[in-house]
């Protein structure tokens, strides 16, 4: 996908309903099946098989659960609405209605007086039923002369499976054409041919032990190939789950200082949204309203450059061969983004270790991250117009200040030694120390930084485990490079346990600490720093400090660029962050 003009910062660059979208496991009592919104008390369920529940009628409808009495020809429940809405709410429902080219295929329907599919079958499945009878009933009402729909043209990873995959996904295809028998005999036929091909493929599974199937011929069973493009297009529709704000958030006890979590509601494909590429540094962001997927400009971007989205690993999160391995577990590509093939500062600092000499800010990195590293230098090497550019861009970055060596003449690049002043550590002995130090604690064998966050977590944190972790920090701190991402975390833990027993100054200070680090991560700029913010406002409101007015001004901007105008409906946080400050 690329942009044909400009982008401007903060900008709505594409909206879209999902092909297809089913509710996940978990959230089947708690979320509406159909917008994936929080079921009120008053839930209802489909009036004819009892099994999903919606939050409202109009969802129930949409989904192909009416509550519609054909003898009548009328709604029943739907008093409220509009007559235009109820109109259109029939031609939805009744077959043949003209509206129904409007794309809209009840998802719901051909589930109905059937089991549970969401509980039963793994979600993927449920979607590539969903999708098949989409398609197969926008055929039925093609008219004769027009094209029929094809199925969907999206990437997919079959070849690159491994064959338990495969075999997994053979058998779930056979699985799903048996439930949709009931309503699709004729387009989806299950043949002979088709069941011996599939009993074969498992016979000669089991019989080379898993070994050689990787050059396995597909067989024609359209199913199969549609699970691996869910596996590789499908979105998960994620919501923010933040702490209930209990009361006025400058009272002492209602502190912002916990982690805001996404949390999986449901899984959807989105035609052109399949269409964008990853990268782990990217310059768009998603985010969802109902199912509704929402793609967010979050930088400037050029006419003629690529929107990028992350499919869930970026730079400042993990390291690069982190990312590469997830990506390549779960979508079977080698990411080629600038992230993984330019160097970055953060890259080279989240898990860097800290130079012996004194006062040197240089990284000393372990074997399997200069690994990584190098494969960066030799590409960039291999292209020396991009090699000049890219070592005037470090040096712009202040990669110099952690890593000068990486851009030198003879561009060295070794384990265990400073990328600035060459000086050696002995990394498994600092290890072993990191260990002990993690572990060392007098009253009891748990790890300490476990400890200290199920002592958060239960809203207690005894002193001793307190001055531990204080002492623990320290101890890292002497080993682990100033920017390494695990201070960071043990100084997120320490603000949010000295805010619980009370000592909110120090609690800011170790805020402030992991915020410093964060930042050489992610840039200043990123939606990890605006969440870490709101931590650090949030103590700045309990204790009075003015520098809150800033933080909140800081948090508004990232959280404008990342969400647009919907920031205040995801972030309930913002409005009573924004009120405090207007009342300054
Ligand atoms: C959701 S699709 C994206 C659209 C796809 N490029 C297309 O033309 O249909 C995902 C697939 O695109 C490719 N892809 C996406 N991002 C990539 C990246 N950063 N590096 C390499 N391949 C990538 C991979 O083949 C991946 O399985």
């Amino acid at each position: 996908m690329f942009c044909v003009d400009d982008v401007s910062e903060a900008s709505l660059v594409h909206k879209e309903d999902p092909y297809a979208a089913v509710i996940l496991k978990k959230c089947r009592e708690t979320h509406c099946h159909f917008c994936f919104n929080e079921l009120p008390a008053d839930a209802i369920s489909c009036a004819s098989c009892s099994i999903p529940l919606y939050c409202s009628d109009w969802c129930q409808i949409q989904a192909g659960a009416p509550k519609f009495d054909k003898s009548s020809n009328s709604f029943s429940g739907l008093e409220g609405l509009a007559d235009d809405l109820k109109n259109y709410m029939s031609d939805v429902v009744l077959e043949g209605a003209p509206t129904l080219d409007t794309g809209h295929i009840a998802e719901h329907r051909h589930e109905c007086h059937g089991f549970h599919w969401p509980l039963i079958l793994p979600s993927e499945v449920v979607l590539a039923g969903r999708i098949l009878v989409k398609v197969i009933e926008q055929n039925r009402r093609a008219s004769a002369d027009s094209n029929l729909v094809g199925f969907l043209d999206l990437s997919h990873n079959y070849l690159q499976l491994p064959p338990e995959s495969k075999l997994e996904m053979h058998i779930y295809s056979i699985i799903l054409l048996h439930c949709l028998q009931h309503f699709y005999r004729t387009e989806l036929p299950i043949s002979g041919i088709m069941v011996s091909k599939a009993r074969s493929f498992i016979q000669k599974f089991f019989a080379f032990k898993m070994k050689k199937l990787h050059a396995e011929p597909l067989f024609s069973l359209q199913p199969v190939i549609l699970l691996s493009q869910i596996q590789v297009n499908s979105m998960a529709v994620v919501r923010m789950q933040a702490p209930e704000v209990k009361g006025p958030i400058y009272e002492p006890g209602n502190a912002l200082t916990s982690n805001l979590e996404h949390v999986k509601v449901g899984q959807a494909v989105y035609v052109a949204g399949s269409f964008f590429n990853h990268s782990c540094e990217p310059n768009i962001h998603t985010y969802f309203l109902s199912r509704t997927l929402h793609v967010q400009a979050t930088k400037y971007i050029l006419a003629g450059s690529e929107l990028e989205l992350s499919y869930g690993p970026q730079v400042g999160q993990w390291d690069c061969k982190d990312r590469q391995r997830l990506l390549e577990d779960r979508y079977s590509f080698t990411c080629q983004c600038t992230g993984c093939s330019e160097l970055n500062v953060s890259d080279l600092v989240i898990n860097a270790y800290r130079c012996t000499k004194l006062n040197c800010l240089g990284v000393i990195l372990d074997r399997t991250v200069t690994t990584c590293e190098k494969q960066k230098l030799k590409l960039l090497i291999d292209a020396p117009t991009v090699y000049s550019k890219q070592v005037e861009k470090l040096k712009d970055a202040n990669i110099a200040e952690v890593a000068c060596h990486v851009f030198e003449s003879d561009y060295k690049l070794e384990p265990q030694h400073c990328l600035v002043c060459d000086s050696y550590r002995d990394l498994e002995a600092s290890c072993a120390a990191i260990s002990q130090t993690v572990s060392c604690c007098k009253s009891s064998d748990t790890y300490l930084p476990n400890r200290l966050q199920d002592a958060i977590a239960s809203n207690e944190v005894p002193t001793n485990i307190l001055l531990d972790a204080v002492k623990c920090t320290d101890l890292l701190r002497t080993i682990f490079h100033p920017y390494n991402k695990r201070i960071a975390e043990v100084e997120d833990n320490l603000a949010q346990a000295f805010c619980l027993v009370g000592e909110l100054q120090a609690a800011i200070d170790h805020c402030k600490a992991s915020i410093q680090i964060l930042e050489k991560l992610y840039g200043v700029n990123h939606i990890a720093i605006g969440n870490e913010l709101i931590k650090l406002a949030s103590l700045q409101i309990l204790v009075g400090d003015s520098a809150a007015s800033g933080s909140i001004s800081r948090i508004t901007a990232i959280l404008s660029r990342y969400y647009g105008s919907h920031a205040d409906e995801i972030y309930p946080y913002l409005r009573h962050l924004k009120g405090r400050q207007d009342a300054d």
